[in-house]
């Protein structure tokens, strides 16, 4: 959806609420009149309803731009709060008085609206492209084999020396070495180069050293020497951040436009999210769903928020997805009793835009990295042998529904015990993750990439023919004997194996799985460092 369309729909929305704001007020209105009149016997559950009212307005009024009548409305709803819990009943001045405040508010609507503009909303750029990662490196004397090493796995990656201004070029990340180059140089060059995400490589691993380099604005710091994989791993995060799949929200809020207000808002932050009115539909909204994060109003009828996270929180599923609750609720006890309840954390109605940007954008943050941990790998952060099987399954499937070909790669590291026997276990481990990054850097954003077991890695390439998967496996494996690896200074080259097979030639996916297999089996028995192919049966 374009910016410009969801500003019409916001507006558009804005005036919907508004003229429903107006009937809420003339409602209330005309109740606090009927009470005020009444000589005697107040009717407890009339209080409660032009309470629950006051309680709508003042959690949606401020998201719609009409901030005053949203603190009327709450001290209202306060006092009537503060009636209902004492015993005396409200005398019919005070109740006069509630009636011509609540007119007092609903003329004050009609002049605002009237007055309204449509607010210009920030724009959220979320920055996509696919030229390689531009990348500028200044460490002295060892530029060169950090180039090296990057420009090995995909990156463009250039020499930034003192003299060099890489205005022009504008790379993504800069890196630099700040024990070999001397501070002002580099802070100079920097300069010259706003869009650059800073790394910096240090001597020094202490807190001071860090902090400094948080107040350099680095978004990394490394410490020498410097583990190559786990750097490469980090500029994938940096650089891929913006391209992920957009976070996804489920809005529980029985509103339906101020719900659809928080969707649009949150959609032009590029945060997908779905509404559900009823409570009762939950459940199937996170199966259907699987959101990263659950917005729930607290009064809704016929469940409330906290009854309502309680029984989610009966399914292990969902444990990792964080409960937070957009209510008008500002009382801090009673939000501190729904928490006690169930539920991680409170937002308070009405809320700024960019207040529930922000807000869902860091909690949805942290529960997709909590989600991605769990299914994967520590060593390599690849997705771990269930996960991955699941996905060949789901291929599978796929292909035989729609008769599109995927192919699944089985790759093994070559004589891999002997480098554990001559290097040690922990350049063993080094190796793995060396290869699991260049699996991930090279293959296509859309495939998947799994560790099977100790030294093999299963891929899964979707859309793709067998001849295509063979390519671009054969251009890995050249890569990856070509890597230098580094171990008590002694430099050494690894292989690997493969073996390629097609979801049209083997089914089911047990048996796709093992022609693959058999098919890097035969690459061993054939010299190892080459990709065979399953021949179809
Ligand atoms: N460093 C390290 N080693 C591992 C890990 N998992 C398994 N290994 C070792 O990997 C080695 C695998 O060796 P083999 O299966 O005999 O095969 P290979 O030496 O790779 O020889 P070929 O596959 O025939 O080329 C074993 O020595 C395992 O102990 C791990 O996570 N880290």
């Amino acid at each position: 959806m374009q910016d410009s369309d969801i500003q019409a729909r916001l507006a558009a929305l804005k005036a919907q609420y508004s003229q429903r704001l107006g009937e809420d007020l003339q409602t209330l209105t005309a109740q606090a009149r009927e009470l005020s009149a009444r000589q005697s016997g107040l009717d407890p559950a009339m209080l409660e309803v032009l309470k629950q009212g006051l309680h709508r307005i003042a959690g949606s009024a401020g998201t719609f731009g009409y901030p005053e009548l949203s603190r009327d409305a709450r001290e209202m709803e306060m006092w009537l709060q503060t009636v209902i819990e004492s015993a005396a009943a409200p005398t019919p001045p005070m109740l006069s008085a509630l009636h011509d405040r609540l007119r007092d508010s609903y003329r004050l609507l009609a002049t605002t609206a009237a007055a309204a503009v449509a607010e210009p909303q920030a724009g959220y750029d979320l920055a996509s492209g696919d030229r390689p990662i531009r990348i500028a490196v200044m460490a002295d004397g060892e530029t060169d084999a950090l180039v090296h090493s990057l420009t090995g796995f995909g990156y463009d990656c250039r020499a930034l020396s003192a003299e060099r201004s890489f205005r022009e070029w504008q790379p993504d990340v800069a890196i630099v070495d700040t024990a070999r180059v001397d501070s002002v140089t580099w802070r100079d060059r920097i300069a010259d180069m706003p869009q650059a995400m800073l790394i910096l490589l240090s001597d020094d691993t202490g807190f001071d050293a860090r902090l400094q380099a948080v107040r350099d604005g680095a978004h990394g710091f490394f410490a020498h020497p410097v583990d190559v994989p786990s750097l490469e791993r980090h500029l994938r995060q940096l650089v891929n951040l913006p391209q992920q799949d957009p976070y996804r929200v489920l809005i529980v809020d029985d509103d339906l436009e101020l719900a659809e207000h928080f969707r649009l808002t949150l959609k032009g932050a590029g945060i997908e999210s779905r509404v559900i009115t009823a409570p009762r539909d939950v459940l199937r909204g996170l199966r259907d769903f699987v959101p990263d994060l659950v917005l729930i109003d607290i009064n809704m009828p016929g469940c409330s928020g906290p009854e309502l996270a309680r029984l989610i929180r009966f399914d292990d599923d969902w444990l990792r997805i964080p409960l937070v609750y957009l209510s008008a609720e500002s009382d801090v006890h009673r939000q501190a009793q729904a928490l006690a309840q169930a539920g991680d954390d409170f937002l308070v109605k009405p809320i700024a835009d960019v207040a529930l940007v922000a807000a869902v954008t860091a909690r949805a943050q942290r529960s997709r990295q909590l989600s991605l941990a769990l299914a994967r790998d520590g060593l390599t952060g690849l997705i771990k042998h269930p996960a991955i099987k699941e996905l060949i399954e789901i291929e599978q499937a796929r292909s035989e529904r729609t008769g599109s070909e995927a192919c699944v790669v089985m790759i093994d590291i070559d004589r891999f015990k002997s480098i554990n026997d001559t290097y040690g276990h922990g350049t063993g481990d080094y190796v793995i993750r060396l290869l699991a990054n260049l699996l991930r850097q090279r293959l296509r954003r859309v495939d998947h990439v799994g560790r099977y077991g100790g030294e093999e890695f299963v891929a899964v390439l979707p859309s793709c023919s067998l001849e295509h998967a063979r390519e671009a496996i054969e251009r890995i494996r050249v890569s990856f004997s070509q890597l230098e690896c580094v171990a008590a200074r002694e430099t050494f080259n690894v292989t690997f194996s493969a073996g390629v097979a097609s979801t049209l030639d083997w089914q089911p996916a047990e048996a796709l799985l093992e022609a693959a297999d058999r098919a890097m089996y035969d690459a061993k028995q054939g010299g190892r460092n080459q990709t065979r192919v399953a021949v179809a049966p």
